[in-house]
């Protein structure tokens, strides 16, 4: 299981964001600026994942996403990475399995589009992935109601942190979760393959 190591120390507080990137969009970038500042973090490490486990199709190859994912999100606290390819997972516990091993001490926080956590119970071990780190949230357009009704976020309702101490999240013990809105960028990598902006040629 050898990665190249990431640049991460004790005590930071870093989201994650997984995604195919099918293309990267400004979804994305957009996402991931609000999660920095709305759960105070200090870095975000974007996921790039060799294919997601409930998508039939694969993806463009790993590297086309990578590249692109490199090109649209320029932060010096963001890292786009294709760990999982490195180390052999793509469901994310056995991700975080190895992300919590190799790199104690830091705050790891998964984050996901609310379209994300509707149908997170039909993850694999997903129980366990929110009790291993806890779950930042971000509004996404039409997603906001059928996300908070969903399974998770019903069986999960006492471990919710509210919006506005979001900034707590990292710091606090999983389970805990917490659903921040934003102001929505109506883009999805879907709708750019259907537009013919991304050939997986
Ligand atoms: N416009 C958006 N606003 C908020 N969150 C988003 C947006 N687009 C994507 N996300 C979130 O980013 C993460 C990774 O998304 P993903 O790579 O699947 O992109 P996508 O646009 O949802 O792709 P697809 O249309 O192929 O499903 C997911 O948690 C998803 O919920
Ligand atoms: O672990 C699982 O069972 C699982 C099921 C569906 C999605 N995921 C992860 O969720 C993230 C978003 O996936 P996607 O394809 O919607 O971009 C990505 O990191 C996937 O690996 C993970």
């Amino acid at each position: 299981m050898h990665h190249a190591r990431l640049p991460l120390r004790p005590g930071m507080a870093v989201g994650l964001l997984g995604g195919s990137f099918d293309p990267a969009h400004d979804g994305h970038v957009h996402l991931t600026k609000t999660a920095l500042t709305r759960f105070g973090l200090d870095r975000v490490i974007w996921l790039v994942s060799p294919g997601n486990p409930l998508k039939a199709k694969g993806p463009a190859p790993l590297s086309t996403r990578v590249t692109h994912a490199r090109d649209i999100m320029q932060d010096p606290r963001v890292l786009v990475s294709d760990f999982e390819a490195q180390v052999g997972t793509r469901y994310t516990a056995a991700t975080l399995d190895v992300l919590l091993s190799a790199y104690p001490g830091v705050r790891f926080v998964w984050l996901m589009g609310a379209d994300n956590l509707q149908q997170f119970h039909r993850w694999d071990r997903w129980e366990d992935i929110l009790n291993a780190v806890p779950l930042g949230v971000l509004a996404r357009p039409g997603w906001r109601q059928s996300a908070l009704h969903s399974r998770a976020a019903r069986q999960y309702r006492a471990c919710r942190i509210h919006a506005q101490a979001a900034r707590l999240l990292a710091h606090s013990s999983p389970p805990s979760w917490c659903f921040v809105n934003m102001p929505m960028t109506p883009v999805s990598s879907t709708q750019i393959r259907e537009n013919g902006g991304w050939t997986t040629a």
